[in-house]
C-alpha cells in the first residue's frame, strides 16, 4: 500500500506538521510513513503518532506526497539518493529555505514540486504556511497539497522570490515571539508575579494582540495607539522601546536570517 504522505526526516518542523495533520484527521496515522537519522527518532514518532517509521529513507519515498524535512544542507545527500525510489506522478515537498523549484525538480528526476514555508505552531493547528507550488502542479495537485497545509494553519501562495521573506516573518518568527514573551514574564517575575503565571499571562496577551491585528482590520499602529492611555503607564513603556531602537533590531533580526537563507 502506498502512503498518502511520506517524510524524509521528522524532527522539529516534521513532527510539527505530523502533529497538525493527524490532530486534524486530513490524514490517518497509517497513511504516513516517516523517516529519520536514527532508530530514537523514528521510534518516538511512532510511539506519539501511530505512523508508520522506517530508517530507509527511500521507503518513505515511495509514497504519493513526499517531504523533504531534512536541513537544508542535507539535500545534496538525501535528494539524490531518494530520486530513484520517487514515484513517477509524486508531489514533492521542500520545507527549507534553501534549494529552488528547479533544483529539486531536476535533482530529484520529478516534475511536481511545491515549496512550503511553514512554522512549528503547526503542531497546535496556528501554522502560517507559504506555498510555492512549480509550474507542473496542477490545481488537483495544488488542492491535495493544500488539503494538508491547511489542516495545521493557515496558508496563503507567494511567488518563490519571496520565499525567504515569508521564512522571516512567519517561519522563523515563532523563536523571535517566543523571546519576546519570555522577556515581558522576566518582567512580571521582578514584580513579583510566579514565572508560569507570567509566562500564561504574555502567552495570551500575544495570542489576543495577534487576533486582535488578524480580526480587527485596523493597522497594528492605530491598535497600539488605543492601548496608550494619554499620559498613562503604556506609553511610557513604547518610549522606551523606541529609545532602544526596538524597531530596528527587529528588522535587523528578519533580514538577517533572509541573508542567511540567500546564502545556504
Ligand atoms: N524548525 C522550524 O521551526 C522550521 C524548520 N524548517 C525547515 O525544516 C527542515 C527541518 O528542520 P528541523 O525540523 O528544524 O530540523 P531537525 O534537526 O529538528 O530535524 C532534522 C531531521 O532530519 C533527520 N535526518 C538527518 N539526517 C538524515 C538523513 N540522512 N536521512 C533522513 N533523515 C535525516 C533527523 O534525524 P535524527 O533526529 O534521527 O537525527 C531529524 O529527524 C529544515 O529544512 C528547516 O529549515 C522550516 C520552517 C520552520
Ligand atoms: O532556522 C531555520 O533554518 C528554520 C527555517 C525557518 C525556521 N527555522
Amino acid at each position: 500500500m502506498m502512503h498518502k504522505i511520506g517524510f524524509i526526516g521528522c524532527g522539529n518542523m516534521g513532527r510539527a506538521i505530523i502533529k497538525g495533520i493527524v490532530t486534524s484527521g486530513v490524514c490517518e496515522p497509517g497513511d504516513i510513513i516517516a523517516s529519520a537519522h536514527t532508530q530514537a527518532t523514528i521510534d518516538a514518532a511512532h510511539e506519539q503518532f501511530g505512523i508508520d517509521v522506517t530508517l530507509d529513507n527511500t521507503q518513505a519515498a515511495s509514497a504519493e506526497i513526499v517531504v523533504l524535512a531534512v536541513k537544508p544542507y542535507m539535500f545534496d545527500e538525501v535528494v539524490p539518493q531518494i530520486a530513484p525510489a520517487l514515484p513517477e506522478d509524486v508531489i514533492l515537498v521542500s520545507i527549507a529555505p534553501a534549494k529552488t523549484l528547479a533544483w529539486l525538480s531536476e535533482t530529484a528526476g520529478v516534475a511536481k514540486v511545491v515549496r512550503l514555508m511553514p512554522n512549528t505552531p503547526a503542531a497546535v493547528g496556528e501554522g502560517m504556511t507559504s506555498v510555492v507550488p512549480n509550474d507542473a502542479c496542477t490545481q488537483e495537485d495544488v488542492d491535495r497539497v493544500l488539503a494538508i497545509v491547511n489542516s495545521f494553519g493557515k496558508s496563503e501562495f507567494i511567488p518563490e522570490k519571496l520565499i525567504d521573506a515569508g521564512s522571516a516573518v512567519a517561519g522563523c518568527a515563532p523563536a523571535f515571539f517566543y523571546m519576546f514573551i519570555e522577556a515581558m514574564a522576566d518582567a512580571a517575575v521582578l514584580e513579583g508575579m510566579p514565572r508560569a503565571q507570567a509566562y500564561r499571562f504574555a502567552a495570551q496577551a500575544a495570542v489576543g494582540s495577534g487576533k486582535m491585528v488578524l480580526e480587527s482590520g485596523q493597522h497594528p499602529g492605530a491598535l497600539k495607539d488605543a492601548v496608550c492611555s494619554p499620559g498613562g503607564t503604556t506609553i511610557e513603556g513604547v518610549r522606551t522601546l523606541e529609545e532602544m531602537g526596538m524597531r530596528g533590531a527587529v528588522i535587523d533580526a528578519l533580514m538577517a536570517t533572509v541573508d542567511k537563507a540567500q546564502s545556504l
